[in-house]
């Protein structure tokens, strides 16, 4: 479980999170909310990407301040633009790439790669340039180079930005086909429809954190009144 215990978080002496209190144990989970509500500064604290200024973050009961490198790999992060997290030219380069890490043989690696990209239908791109993909296929790419460590935990910022309905319906399928607990920050409300758990944020605070039917009509009715 992930637990968030009065966290608050500063970034260049502007107040971004205060006094966040939540336990993240559901499937699926949605964090919502109005542009710079503070999803994705949250979001970066579930794994250490950032560190609250005051509070504590623990994953599994560790918290993120002493133990950053081990929550790194136990939570994997998939971001907004996975252009920034593809990071090698060939498509089955980059998914083997993390794996260097965890010290496995160069075959097993290989084997570990390949059965990652045929779930996600990648296959017979492995020898495709990374850069040429579709934004779809560079989405589903960003993800399986995130689950092939094997993480306990997934966080995606916003996975169907500039998605194709198409598209869209793919990384929807790969999110419900997740073994992990997910934290999906998204302004895109159909995809949350099915979740546990939605969570909105509303100026660094949370606004309503119920089932989707409950919080969504929280969150557009606050929309109407602003
Ligand atoms: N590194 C930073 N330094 C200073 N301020 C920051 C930094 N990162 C984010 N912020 C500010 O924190 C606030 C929350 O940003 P954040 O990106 O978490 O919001 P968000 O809800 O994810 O927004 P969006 O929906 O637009 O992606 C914004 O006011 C933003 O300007």
């Amino acid at each position: 479980m992930i637990e968030v215990r009065n966290a608050s978080l500063t970034l260049g002496g502007c107040s971004v999170l205060s006094d966040i209190t939540l336990s993240l144990a559901e499937r699926r989970i949605a964090i919502v909310g109005s542009n710079g509500s503070g999803k994705s500064s949250f979001a970066r604290l579930l794994n250490g990407l950032h560190l609250p200024t005051q509070g504590d973050v623990l994953v599994d009961g560790r918290s993120t301040k002493t133990h950053g490198r081990d929550i790194r790999r136990q939570v994997g992060f998939v971001f907004q633009n996975p252009d920034n997290q593809i990071v090698f030219p060939i498509v089955a380069e980059d998914v083997a790439f993390g794996l260097k890490s965890l010290g496995l043989s160069a075959d097993d690696r290989r084997a570990k790669a390949e059965q990652i990209l045929r779930h996600y239908d990648l296959y017979h791109l492995r020898d495709h340039p990374s850069h040429r993909l579709s934004g779809g296929q560079k989405q589903l790419l960003a993800i399986a180079g995130v689950l092939v460590m094997n993480p306990s935990y997934v966080v995606l910022d916003e996975p169907t930005t500039l998605l194709d309905l198409r598209n869209k319906l793919t990384v929807k399928r790969a999110i419900s086909g997740l073994e992990q607990n997910a934290i999906v920050v998204t302004h895109d409300l159909d995809l949350v429809a099915d979740f546990d758990r939605v969570i909105v944020f509303d100026k660094g605070r949370i606004l309503a954190d119920d089932v989707p039917n409950a919080a969504l009509d929280h969150y557009i009715r606050s929309m109407e009144d602003a």
